[in-house]
């Protein structure tokens, strides 16, 4: 094995012997490459690549975690490594084992879709949907979680709709409201059955389910799934230990993770999963990592001082085995702007004058939004970078709408597809697709569609898809082709639909799309895998961000990320923006510790990705507010109210334009100067 250097504990967590394993470590102490030593080891040991299975939270980290075993080993020994989501795991069993999960032409449908899905409900059933005044949105919210948290309708409700809420009036106006709910939700179910659509919580929930139940599926999976490697298992939530629970008999589990960096409640996460794992695992062992190999002292002085305030106790010190460096600095800021210059003008100064490159730069926010003003200060001074969190590739409209063409001919009964399909053309609006489709829905099955497609539909527009449909259908053995065909027929209408920023922005999106569909088997493939992956880095060619391609040559590019999206990511130089009060902790969840605790956790774990220099920058007009007598603001809980003076260097933004001093009254000027008559 190379590149492998292990301290004691690490070694002993990779090469440990008995049946489960959790390894329970602070930020930095080396879980990653517990997790990578730990696949690598196995596959030396002589397990077969493919029995085993490394699951991640991102798509992101599963790739960099399996392309570090690859290169820790000799000659493609990890080639048939497997590393997914939890969704896209779950989707390759129900690809693999169509029988056996009984799931066959079958359509994953992403969180939009899945809106559309409940629209339709709410306006089929407008009774009820009038008489709760929760939107659609919210109703998958209060499914979602329920199932994820698996806790009944009732809890559901009071959780999404009344904050948690257990006062006399709450629970009145839950009996009253929940008998509506549970028939638009059966009526959403009823629906997703007729259209064959698996939302991305039923990817879980079929494999589980069959599994707890079934004792030859078991016997057929033991087979296949030997190792268990879960990283971030601090973020599992109850419907991902359902689902895991089954697994315990047939695979090992080696699992890794830090419950200070628990950061996924919304999710339904339970870092308890952590503190039951002896009593859930029989026969396991827990081992704990507290050097930290990433930063310096001063860095890991402020988060573990961070983390002591906290009423929870996480028993964390986190102790550097690197020394002693420079102290964090907090820089307080005045606007947006003037944190975004001060940004740039720092990473252009380090690139100029000190050597680093821009991939040495790593910020980090709560929110996407909040890093425009830094986005368009980038473009401006030319820094490239890169953003992670955010719209992905194959959600944005002009894929949807070719991705559309594909869906319906994957499956016939996929009215969200229909509607997305049929819409796009003009003169086809919603009431007419609707018509359309109750024609479709008769067909008996996608050839007695393809033949009398155009006359259903009628004119033009019936033969353009028609058409297109029949094409696809003829090109479902490849999948590249399919799209490509699908594309030159569509072409001429998705320039005039996104006219505005066809060239600039869309068009280029296209041969990746059909790139993509070199990778895939089969059409249902493309669909199902490619909603659920972000097409990142695909094959380390082109490189996807959100919908545009970005040369994979300019591998050098400040990353800007979300808190969430930046687990497991390092960097010689952090920014942490916004670190105001009424952001840590956010004004709106003030009324609950638990949101307040988590708050502090995802600052945490900002916190702990540098490893040399970290920023954090505040806003001082809201410091002002909280500090003024009257404001009736003094109960923020801000996180850095009380922090120790030593922990930080304050400074303000050193790169400033200071205007001149002028007075105050305009002289006057006299413009009869300067000029001899004479
Ligand atoms: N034994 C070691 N010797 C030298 N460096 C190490 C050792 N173990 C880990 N590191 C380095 O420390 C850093 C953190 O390691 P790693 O990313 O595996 O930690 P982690 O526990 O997964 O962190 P986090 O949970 O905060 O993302 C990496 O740069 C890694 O290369």
């Amino acid at each position: 094995m190379k590149n492998h250097i292990l301290n004691e504990k690490q070694k002993k967590a990779v090469e440990f012997e008995g049946e489960h394993l959790l390894v329970l470590a602070g930020a930095g102490t080396g879980k990653t490459r517990c997790i990578v030593g730990r696949a690598a080891y196995l596959i030396e040991k002589g397990v077969q690549p493919e029995k085993i299975q490394i699951l991640t939270f991102t798509k992101r980290s599963a790739n960099e975690i399996v392309e570090r075993v690859k290169a820790s080993l000799t000659d493609n020994q990890a080639q048939s490594l497997n590393g997914s989501t939890f969704h896209s795991w779950c989707n390759q069993l129900i690809v693999r084992y169509p029988n056996l999960f009984g799931a066959a032409s079958y359509t994953v449908i992403d969180p939009d879709d899945q809106l559309s899905v409940m629209k339709m409900v709410c306006g089929d059933q407008i009774l009820e949907y009038k008489g709760i005044r929760i939107k659609p949105q919210q109703l998958i919210d209060i499914y979602s979680y329920g199932r994820n948290t698996r806790q009944n309708l009732t809890n559901s409700i009071r959780e999404k709709v009344f904050k948690g809420k257990t006062d006399e009036e709450t629970n009145d106006e839950i009996d009253i409201i929940r008998p509506k709910v549970e028939i638009l939700l059966k009526a959403y179910q009823q629906k997703k059955g007729e259209g064959r659509y698996i939302d991305y919580d039923d990817l879980l929930l079929i494999v589980a389910n069959r599994l707890r139940n079934d004792e030859e599926a078991r016997k057929i999976l033991s087979h296949q799934v030997k190792h268990l490697l879960i990283d971030e298992f601090q973020d599992t939530n109850p419907l991902q230990w359902f689902l895991l629970e089954p697994f315990l008999e047939i695979a090992n589990f080696y699992c890794v993770g830090d419950d200070a960096q628990s950061i996924y409640s919304f999710r339904g996460a339970d870092y308890k999963n952590v503190h039951l794992f002896k009593e859930r695992v029989p026969n396991s062992e827990i081992l704990i990592l507290d050097k930290n190999y990433r930063s310096t002292q001063e860095i890991l002085d402020l988060s573990n001082w961070l983390i002591e305030e906290s009423p929870l106790d996480y028993k964390k010190k986190l102790v550097s085995s690197r020394g002693e460096g420079m102290k964090p600095k907090l820089i307080n800021v005045s606007s947006q702007w003037e944190e975004a210059n001060f940004i740039a003008e720092n990473i252009l100064e380090n690139f100029t004058e000190n050597n680093k490159n821009f991939a040495s730069h790593l910020i980090l926010s709560k929110s996407t939004y909040y890093t425009k003003p830094l986005q368009a200060v980038f473009i401006q001074k030319k820094i490239p970078y890169v953003t992670y969190g955010g719209r992905k590739f194959m959600e944005a409209a002009h894929i949807k709408d070719v991705v559309s063409a594909l869906r319906v001919v994957n499956n016939l009964y996929d009215e969200i597809g229909w509607m997305r399909f049929l819409t796009f053309w003009d003169g086809i609006g919603e009431i007419k697709a609707g018509k359309y489709i109750s024609k479709i829905l008769e067909f008996k099955d996608p050839l007695d569609c393809a033949q009398n497609l155009d006359d259903a539909i009628g004119g033009p527009e019936g033969e353009k898809i028609g058409d297109i449909y029949n094409t696809i259908l003829l090109n479902s053995g490849n999948v590249k082709r399919a799209i490509q065909e699908t594309y030159s027929k569509m072409e001429l209408s998705l320039a005039f639909k996104y006219r505005k920023d066809w060239e600039e922005k869309r068009k280029s999106d296209f041969p990746v799309l059909e790139m993509l569909g070199d990778n895939y088997a089969s059409i249902g493939q493309l669909i199902s895998e490619g909603i659920l992956e972000n097409a990142k880095q695909l094959n380390g060619n082109p490189v996807l961000e959100g919908s545009q391609i970005n040369d994979s040559e300019i591998k050098d590019h400040v990353i800007i990320s979300t808190v969430h999206s930046a687990k497991g990511l390092e960097a010689d130089v952090c920014y942490v923006l916004n670190v105001s009060p009424k952001v840590y902790p956010s004004a709106w969840n003030l009324d609950k510790e638990e949101s307040i605790e988590e708050d502090r956790r995802v600052l945490y774990v900002a916190l702990t990705r540098a490893k040399n220099e970290l920023y954090v920058t505040r806003d001082t007009n809201s410091i002002n507010t909280v500090k003024t007598p009257n404001s009736g603001d003094t109960n923020s809980n801000y996180f850095l109210e009380e922090l120790p003076g030593n922990l930080v260097e304050q400074a303000t933004n050193p790169y400033l334009i200071i205007k001149p001093k002028d007075i105050l009254t305009p002289n006057k000027i006299d413009l009869s100067l300067g000029m001899d008559f004479s």
